[in-house]
């Protein structure tokens, strides 16, 4: 049974009401969800290297971190109440954590990985992993998650380390969540709302701002009502005789009232974001048309995605050691050493167990994916599971239809790979190639290995273009043509090309 809880321990329903006031006040967006990854970064996670970001001259001038850390410094000093309210919210959560989970199946070293994944999106978020347990069972505890000695080993281990908050390596019930805070005594945050916080603070786009905040109500509505029990229980106390009308009191009304706004605000967000989708849609169908092959760049989080769409195209992507940097799918426009011009996307990490209401704001990403030529599917080398890591990606890439792609797998981090693990990974994927964009090494036989892999133009022609048709030159040498020769003729501009089949009936006028 889960002890019910004292209406006077107000710190849990604090954060929710903090929660619920932040995502519905309007137009929060600005600062506050860009400004909480605390400089708190010392100790944590080894998922991530040492030392933070080291960019390469490709990485261009990073505003976007700037721009975050500058946000960063100015929190705190505002006198508005909603931000005073974000600013506690985020001091009562994220900061000192020790971290649980549960050994239910597999290999004791895959229980491990799974808690530094945990470790590494902590420290995301901006928190200081100060320990972290795992407790063999067969299942969770359906009262406590961790069976009760366990759970009273954390609180010793919570005590001992002064921490703030324990970070749950699964999704809680709410009665779960709650009944593990009354024995360890802090807040208790699930790996749901870990990954939410962080999508929330990196999301940039308008569309991905809306799918996260969307992501976020939805996780919240099914557990604003263990707030709602603990203030009608004191209401109840009053109107002694049970259930029915006289038992209703102000918290009920105003759980209620919650509810409303919070529906009313996912309806309005559905219908942005299809608005939003509409709009994107129109857009990619114009590059379509325009036949620039596409090649798109996916790939486990923090797996150095941008750093190799920076050195493709030197586009100056955000480029951190941190899970989810990118949030938002990013276009490139990139050209073969042979001149054929092509879109470069990057793309949102791959997670695994990624939090059901964050699905759909993965699939619109994978959008991009889904229309590509050619898929570039960037592993972490050092990762200590890469085979793991291919084959969530590629479960997630049968999920959603898009296993027909051709793909190429690129073994980046060469320079800070195991040579044996190297090896390994060369025999079992023979086809792939191995990269680091941090040196450059292999980048050459990538770019050979994506023109190969693009649709080229394929019909040829013989062409005479009157020098009255100039613009018809002009268009023979933009993007999607091939040109083989060219010379000057009296008569005009004569040219050997190939086109893209689509192409071919403008020029037909011009044929020798
Ligand atoms: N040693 C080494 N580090 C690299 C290499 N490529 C990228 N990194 C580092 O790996 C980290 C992640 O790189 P990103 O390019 O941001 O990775 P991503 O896949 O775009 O990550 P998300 O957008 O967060 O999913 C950064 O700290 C990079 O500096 C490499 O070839 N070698
Ligand atoms: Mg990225």
């Amino acid at each position: 049974m889960v002890t019910p809880r004292e209406p006077s321990d107000p710190q849990v329903d604090e954060q929710v009401k903090a929660l619920i006031n932040r995502i519905l006040s309007a137009d929060d967006a600005k600062a506050s969800h860009t400004s909480a990854v605390e400089d708190s970064r010392s100790t944590g996670a080894q998922a991530l290297d040492e030392g933070g970001s080291n960019h390469t001259a490709f990485d261009g001038d990073q505003f976007d971190l700037e721009q975050r850390h500058a946000l960063r410094r100015v929190q705190g000093l505002s006198t508005e109440l909603d931000d005073i309210t974000e600013v506690e919210y985020r001091k009562l959560r994220l900061e000192k954590v020790v971290l649980a989970g549960l050994w239910t199946d597999g290999s004791a070293t895959e229980a491990e990985h799974s808690l530094q994944e945990l470790a590494a999106l902590a420290h995301t978020a901006g928190s200081t992993v100060l320990d972290g347990i795992i407790q063999r069972r067969h299942a969770p505890d359906p009262a406590t998650f961790l069976g009760r000695g366990k759970a009273q080993q954390l609180r010793d281990i919570v005590q001992e380390q002064g921490a703030d908050t324990v970070i749950v390596d699964t999704e809680l019930a709410p009665s779960q969540r709650r009944g593990l805070e009354d024995v360890v005594g802090v807040k208790v945050i699930d790996r749901t709302a870990l990954i939410l916080d962080i999508f929330a603070q990196h999301a940039q786009s308008k569309e991905g701002k809306a799918q996260v905040e969307l992501a976020q109500l939805e996780y919240l509505l099914p557990r604003l009502r263990g707030w709602g029990e603990s203030m009608s229980r004191q209401a109840g106390g009053q109107a002694a005789g049970g259930a029915g009308i006289g038992s209703r009191g102000p918290g009920e009304t105003k759980i209620e009232l919650d509810r409303r706004r919070i529906r009313d605000r996912m309806a309005k967000l559905r219908r942005d974001i299809k608005h939003m989708e509409s709009a994107r849609r129109t857009k990619r169908a114009r590059r379509r048309r325009n036949q620039i092959p596409s090649v798109a760049i996916a790939g486990y989080t923090n797996a150095g995605k941008s750093s190799i769409l920076n050195r493709l195209t030197k586009a100056g992507v955000l480029v951190e050691n941190a899970l989810f940097a990118t949030l938002d799918p990013t276009v490139r426009a990139a050209q073969t050493d042979d001149g054929i011009a092509y879109t470069l996307s990057d793309t949102v990490g791959f997670v695994r167990q990624l939090p059901t209401q964050l699905v759909e704001a993965f699939r619109s990403t994978l959008e991009e994916v889904d229309e590509a030529d050619m898929i570039l599917h960037v592993v972490d080398a050092s990762h200590p599971e890469p085979e793991a890591q291919i084959e969530a990606v590629h479960q997630v890439f049968l999920d959603t239809n898009i296993a027909d792609i051709q793909e190429l797998i690129v073994f980046n981090k060469a320079d800070a790979a195991d040579p044996m693990v190297l090896a390994r990974l060369r025999r079992r994927y023979p086809n792939a190639l191995v990269v680091s964009a941090a040196t450059g090494e292999g980048f050459p036989e990538l770019e050979v290995a994506i023109a190969q892999g693009l649709p080229r133009p394929s019909v040829h022609m013989d062409l005479l273009v009157p020098y009255t048709d100039g613009d018809v030159v002009n268009r023979l040498h933009s993007d999607d043509t091939e040109i083989l020769a060219e010379t000057y003729e009296p008569e005009g501009t004569a040219l050997t090309v190939l086109v893209y089949p689509e192409d071919k009936d403008h020029y037909l006028s011009y044929v020798r």
